[in-house]
């Protein structure tokens, strides 16, 4: 499956511009992580890419047919979580997931449904009424509606938001897994959420992509922009670094940070992925 953005822009009636010229394309098998900080466009983005908003400008392709022309046959293809997913509180998880099969119009729907319960590890709680469930539980509900009917494209805003670590890193698993042979879209912006598992990244920001390429990409460009000095007691002194954390020590606090150019007080350290995506960030907002 091959989706090409094609000079996508989209203007709310409000006035707000919250994508910009954005041209893309995303090709199966591969897992994409989208960050970007809060109000910097994923979700538009995702909503046009699920026919759920009509762009303002330039159009959307699949498989080299205009979006426009295809979109039942894509709602067909596609598995979607967005990021304020209502669940029917009454129902247990089997009649949700048998209501949503109905939806997306999925005939003999008992071994489809079986498969994503089993997918998302809820066997033990598909009797359960789903006002029952954890926050954990539930996100895992929205991720099983999503693979309902063995979707070829995955669209999950913000999947992680609220579980806690352990839940994270096993819905991190679950993606690089699904991702084998699908072309999955992961939006979030925890950055440790996508760290290991997307072979691409695009980062966006005020409706404008920033970044597109692999994660160790992204990191190379951060090299000689990150650096770490001691704090000591009291002594909070000026500095050009651009302080992103700070641990106490026996020395004192030590400070990591980014710049353009290091001061001579700090020491240059190996950027992780998120020290290069926030000074990626920190650029951006220089030019704004
Ligand atoms: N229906 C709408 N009408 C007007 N403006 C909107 C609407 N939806 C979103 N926006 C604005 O468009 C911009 C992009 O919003 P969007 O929800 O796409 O960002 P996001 O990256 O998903 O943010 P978050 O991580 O906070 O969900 C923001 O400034 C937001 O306020």
């Amino acid at each position: 499956m091959k989706i090409h953005l094609n000079h996508l822009s989209m203007t709310y009636p409000t006035g707000k511009q919250a994508l910009k010229d954005i041209n893309l394309t995303l090709e199966s098998p591969s897992l994409i992580g989208l960050v970007g900080p809060n109000g910097a466009g994923k979700s538009t983005l995702m909503k046009l890419l699920v026919a759920g908003l009509l762009p303002t400008g330039g159009d959307i392709a699949i498989d080299d047919k205009p979006l426009t022309k295809c979109e039942k046959e894509l709602k067909k293809k596609l598995g979607y979580l967005p990021q304020d997913f209502g669940l029917y509180d009454e129902l247990t998880i089997w009649e949700f997931l048998d209501y949503m099969a109905a939806l997306k119009g999925i005939r003999n729907s008992r071994p489809v449904i079986e498969e994503a319960i089993l997918a998302t590890g809820l066997e033990e709680k598909k009797k359960a009424r789903i006002k029952t469930l954890s926050g954990g539980q539930r996100q895992r509900v929205g991720i099983a509606q999503a693979l309902l009917g063995e979707p070829e494209f995955l669209i999950f805003d913000e999947p992680t938001v609220g579980l806690d670590p352990e839940e994270r890193i096993r819905f991190r698993n679950f993606f690089s897994q699904t991702a084998q042979d699908k072309l999955v879209l992961l939006s979030t912006h925890i950055i440790e959420d996508i760290q290991s598992v997307c072979d691409r990244l695009i980062v966006i920001d005020h409706g404008e992509i920033l970044f597109i390429g692999k994660p160790e990409e992204l990191i190379l460009q951060a090299r000689g922009h990150v650096g770490v000095l001691l704090e000591h007691n009291g002594d909070k002194k000026e500095s050009d670094l651009r302080i992103i954390s700070r641990v106490n020590t026996a020395e004192g606090v030590l400070c990591r940070g980014v710049a353009d150019e290091l001061p001579k007080e700090a020491r240059s350290v190996e950027p992780t992925l998120e020290d290069a995506y926030l000074y990626l960030i920190t650029q951006e907002g220089k030019t704004q």
